[in-house]
């Protein structure tokens, strides 16, 4: 696949979401400004970008609560805005950044209550709870009011919740955020054996490391419109550069022609295809001949990289919003 036709995932499958043009302008501002998006059946795709870019505003159109200015949509066949909300309320599933439990209710009620009301048998509901109960590991909590929860375990029900009817199309919208490790492997592991049963996920995240997890196709929503959207190992394969760190004992040379300082660290100041190569090359330079090198990292072509390239970041600007390594 090249760089023309990344825009859309290659697939032989009925899309089990499709939006053509999407525009959303909150007070005369466009959030969205035309986009484009496939989800083929059974399939995760990881919706990237920047805080503020839009990626709930997106979510929202698309699962049915907060309708474009333009463009279309269909989800399930079904376009959100003129399918009874009874009828596409049962396709989707959605689990929104702020949490949406009922806090008197315990674990296990939460999930009977909202499986009812999504339609579902009281024996349905039931067992349907017990079954999420054991599949997001909270079943030393199933009797625990969700008030009496920790964030992660609240976390963990609210995302579940949204999966109770067992919908056809899942939007997750940061479910990890304040999660704790235990929590997060729940999270992605319930994630995966939805995708594996035949729902499609739309999953925004700021941990790279979890698109990785979920080996999700990637879309990345730039400036108002999707500017890369494709399959994990293309995106990397077009868009990773490897990278080289050097540090010192003592004093770092003071100028190496291609190479520029940060944080006491030498990098280069250009893309990189041939790490050793470069190293090398470093050592036969003349200001290096007193340097003392105390390390070496090669940072291979990943998912950060990639998102560096495609978001137009630089080193500095990763290590200033904590994009990629999950600490923001
Ligand atoms: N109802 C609203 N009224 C006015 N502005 C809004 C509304 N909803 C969202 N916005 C604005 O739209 C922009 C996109 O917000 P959105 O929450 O969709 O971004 P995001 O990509 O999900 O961000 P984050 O990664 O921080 O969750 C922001 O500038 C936000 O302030």
């Amino acid at each position: 696949m090249e760089r023309s036709n990344m825009n859309t995932v290659a697939t032989e499958e009925r899309p089990a979401l499709a939006c053509r043009s999407v525009t959303k302008a909150f007070g005369g501002r466009a959030v969205l400004k035309g986009v484009d998006l496939n989800l083929p059946q059974g399939r995760i795709l990881g919706l990237l970008g920047k805080n503020g870019t839009g990626k709930s505003t997106l979510i929202s159109a698309l699962a049915g609560l907060e309708e474009p200015d333009s463009g279309t949509i269909s989800v399930g066949g079904h376009d959100p805005y003129r399918t009874p909300s009874r009828v596409f309320g049962r396709i989707v599933g959605l689990a929104p950044q702020d949490l949406g439990i009922y806090p008197n209710l315990t674990v296990r009620d939460n999930l009977r209550g909202f499986g009812g009301i999504q339609g579902l048998s009281m024996r349905q509901a039931r067992s349907r709870a017990d079954e999420l109960i054991e599949l997001m590991g909270l079943r030393p909590q199933a009797a625990t009011r969700a008030r009496d929860l920790s964030g992660g375990q609240k976390r963990r029900l609210h995302t579940a919740i949204a999966l109770v009817h067992r919908p056809r199309v899942l939007f997750l919208d940061e479910p990890t955020v304040g999660a704790d490790v235990e929590a997060r492997t729940g999270i992605l592991a319930m994630v995966r054996t939805m995708a594996e049963q035949g729902a499609s996920i739309i999953y925004t995240t700021h941990y790279l490391q979890e698109i990785e997890h979920l080996d999700a196709a990637l879309a990345f929503l730039v400036d108002g419109r999707i500017s890369v959207q494709g399959p994990l190992d293309e995106v990397v394969r077009l868009y990773a550069k490897a990278s080289l760190r050097v540090g010192f004992v003592g004093r770092p040379p003071s100028h190496v022609e291609g190479w520029r300082m940060v944080d006491g660290h030498l990098e280069p100041d250009h893309p990189v295809s041939n790490p050793e190569r470069e190293i090398a090359e470093l050592f036969r330079r003349p200001s290096m001949q007193d340097a003392s090198v105390n390390d070496i990292t090669v940072i291979q072509p990943d998912i950060e990289s990639a998102y560096r390239t495609i978001m137009g970041m630089d080193t500095d600007d990763m290590r200033q919003s904590g994009t990629g390594n999950g600490e923001d």
